[in-house]
């Protein structure tokens, strides 16, 4: 069961933050069972454990270092100092499970000496709202148990669909960063409703309940995207004569470029952070030659 396993964090950011409102909130684990670190920034945990009750004493890396289920939610190019802080502290029975964008589990496995199981999820912030969109694959040596127990951490805040690996970036360029350009669209559509006479409140009303419509129409209805759009649209009318304007602005090959752009970024991101590993490695290995 969820609810008498342990949860750790490394890294207190956004992304921790989401799971644990979204996990709390759907009542699927006790606060006193939530255990989190952050690098630096101290006030930030002590605002996470004011807002979600979280037993104060608890927030250290011995309890981190102790808990069934650990969740890696560092920036990438944090991952490396990370993981050789924590690699001697963590143990082959937990399960760990990486929630950072563009490094791969075997990435992850290395940087933890090679004993530990990795899971790779890429959740969005909907997690906080039990409405993420997870993707998730296991690296080399994940029991299906542990595949099964990730799988039930991250339904109980929104839906989950297990990957190959090799989609993981497309992934992340898709539903990872997906909610920023829905809330992109919706800044754009309030300042254009706001440009067309309506007060800023009307336009944010009218724009979010309409988001909200449509994505329950897709869910609720099943019916494709493309049919739902036919069905708003009148010959001649006034839905037309807008969808115009977006495809002479081809606002569909942004779109496109913005997911393709995205995805590349996540690849670059694993690159950066191997090239660094070997840097870091041939530098460490000149250190020890000048010594000898
Ligand atoms: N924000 C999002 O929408 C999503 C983020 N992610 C991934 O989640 C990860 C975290 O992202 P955010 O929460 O947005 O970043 P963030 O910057 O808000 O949080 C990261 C936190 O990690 C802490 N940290 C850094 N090094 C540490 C260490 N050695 N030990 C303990 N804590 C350490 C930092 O102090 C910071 O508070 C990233 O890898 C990102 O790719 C994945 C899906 C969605
Ligand atoms: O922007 C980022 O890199 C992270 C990964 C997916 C969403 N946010």
């Amino acid at each position: 069961m969820l609810r008498e396993r342990t949860i750790g964090f490394i890294g207190a950011g956004s992304m921790a933050e989401s799971i644990l409102a979204g996990l709390l909130a759907k009542q699927e684990v006790t606060s006193d069972k939530i255990s989190l670190v952050n690098r630096t920034d101290q006030l930030r945990l002590s605002e996470l454990i004011d807002r979600y009750h979280l037993t104060a004493d608890k927030q250290t890396i011995g309890h981190v270092a102790q808990a069934d289920i650990v969740i890696l939610a560092v920036k990438p190019k944090d991952v490396l100092e990370a993981l050789s802080e924590w690699r001697s502290r963590l143990s082959r029975e937990q399960l760990f499970i990486s929630v950072v964008a563009g490094i791969s589990t075997e990435t992850i496995a290395q940087a933890l000496g090679g004993r530990m199981a990795v899971v790779r999820a890429m959740p969005n912030t909907s997690c906080a709202v039990g409405l993420s969109a997870t993707a998730l694959c296991g690296g080399n040596g994940v029991a299906e148990e542990q595949l099964s127990m990730a799988e039930r951490i991250f339904k109980s805040i929104g839906s989950v669909i297990r990957v190959n690996e090799g989609a993981m970036d497309a992934v992340t360029g898709l539903s990872g960063s997906g909610p920023a350009y829905f809330y992109y669209m919706v800044e754009a559509l309030q300042a254009a409703g706001v440009q067309a006479g309506l007060s800023a409140e009307t336009a944010r009303q009218l724009t979010v309940q309409t988001l909200l419509g449509a994505a329950h129409m897709l869910v609720e209805t099943g019916k494709e995207a493309g049919q739902l759009r036919h069905e708003v649209t009148s010959p001649g009318g006034t839905t037309m004569a807008g969808l115009e304007i977006l495809r002479q602005y081809e606002v569909a090959e942004a779109m496109k470029r913005a997911v393709l752009r995205a995805k590349e970024r996540s690849i670059e991101m694993g690159a950066n952070l191997l090239a660094r590993k070997d840097r870091d490695l041939s530098s460490y290995q000149d250190m020890n030659m000048q010594k000898q």
